[in-house]
């Protein structure tokens, strides 16, 4: 498949380099996921050109638009780009029609065609009542739809969404999602989204890519990447326990020397991951169990959906699901010794 994006951001910060290579396919929507601080702003300020490339390239539908060997740099404006930030930025002072007939009349587009266009894109959002109102007059989710029109309308070869639904509660968050997801599966061009929710990542994203520390951890499609974490931060952001060690077949020694009985016979470095619902906690030692047991002190519990969470310390930092009728077996306060069992068979292990 031919790109229409293609971009290789460098960007050099006292203290932190971006160096993030990012494709993206006509209709594909990539998100880019990562911890506070890992570069997701700053990749995508410098594919808006709001931010110059110190290295690297941005190439957007076979355009060189920002290029620092040769100089070459298009101004934000110039560029075939759509933004929905954060806080929106709609104009307070126009209202929500002229905000997504702005775009077009910068480009030149007729006040009549522009405000005709303005007011289809609003009814797609299902908008069109709303119109002459202002944004102090309009809802969060509303206000984002806006935001969306207006981005969509001037019709860019790359959407950029910086967290798109952080600012909204938990209701209008789960409304909007979905109708965010029906339009950029309808949006022709590239879309690059970045955001730290998981559930936005895999419900909105064709491809996610992990960043850390201004690079490209992982990358992939939401099951692998969820299955397969290769990082601490892919690991938790998915709920998974992950380790790293050394496997001889179905025996992994981790780092730290503690030993699993694994499933899928590997050699060499491996990762190992399991849900932490498939930790069984016993107050005693269990008898006629998997053959992984070993002895554990509860650090934490906390609610997880219908389950516990109950954080664990011992060989293995550990995080364990228990259902409440299990739960009402064990001694769950802080300090409290139970025992971990985990069948090999729960485990997947996969080359490090
Ligand atoms: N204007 C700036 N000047 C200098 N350093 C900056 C500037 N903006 C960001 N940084 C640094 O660049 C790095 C990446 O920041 P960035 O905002 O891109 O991360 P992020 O992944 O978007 O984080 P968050 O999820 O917290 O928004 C951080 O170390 C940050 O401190």
């Amino acid at each position: 498949m031919t790109e229409l994006l293609d971009a290789h951001l460098v960007v050099e910060r006292p203290g932190f380099t971006l160096d993030l290579p990012l494709t993206a396919a006509p209709g594909e929507v990539v998100a880019l996921l990562g911890p506070n601080g890992a570069g997701k702003t700053t990749a995508l300020r410098a594919l808006a050109g709001l931010l110059p490339l110190h290295g690297g390239h941005v190439t957007i539908g076979g355009r060189r638009l920002d290029d620092p060997d040769t100089r070459r740099f298009v101004a934000p404006e110039k560029r075939s780009i759509g933004l929905v930030f954060q806080d929106y930025l709609l104009f307070p002072h126009l209202t929500a029609l002229d905000n997504v007939a702005f775009g077009p009349r910068c480009r030149g587009v007729s006040r009549q065609r522009a405000r005709a266009d303005a007011a289809g894109w609003l009814d797609r959002v299902g908008l069109a009542e709303h119109a002459r109102r202002r944004p102090r007059q309009l809802s969060g989710g509303q206000a984002q739809r806006v935001a969306l029109a207006r981005a969509l309308a001037v019709r860019p070869d790359l959407l950029l969404l910086d967290e798109p639904l952080a600012a909204l509660d938990a209701r209008t968050r789960l409304d909007t999602r979905v109708h965010l997801h029906r339009h950029l599966a309808e949006h022709p061009g590239a879309t690059v989204l970045i955001t730290h929710d998981p559930l936005d990542a895999m419900v909105l994203a064709d491809r996610l890519v992990i960043v850390e520390q201004g690079r490209v951890v992982q990358s992939g499609d939401a099951a692998t990447v969820t299955t397969r974490p290769r990082t601490d931060y892919v690991a938790r952001l998915v709920g998974l326990n992950l380790y790293r060690g050394r496997a001889d077949g179905t025996t992994v020694e981790l780092v730290g020397g503690f030993r699993l009985a694994t499933a899928e016979p590997q050699h060499g470095e491996v990762f190992v991951a399991f849900r932490p619902s498939a930790v069984a906690l016993y107050p005693r030692q269990p008898d006629g169990s998997p053959r992984n047991t070993w002895p554990a002190t509860i650090v934490a519990v906390a609610p997880s959906g219908d389950n516990l969470r109950i954080e664990l310390a011992g060989p293995i930092p550990l995080a364990a699901d228990v259902t409440p009728a299990a739960a009402a077996h064990l001694n769950l306060t802080p300090g409290a010794r139970v025992w971990a069992a985990l069948k090999a068979t729960e485990t997947t292990t996969y080359p490090a």
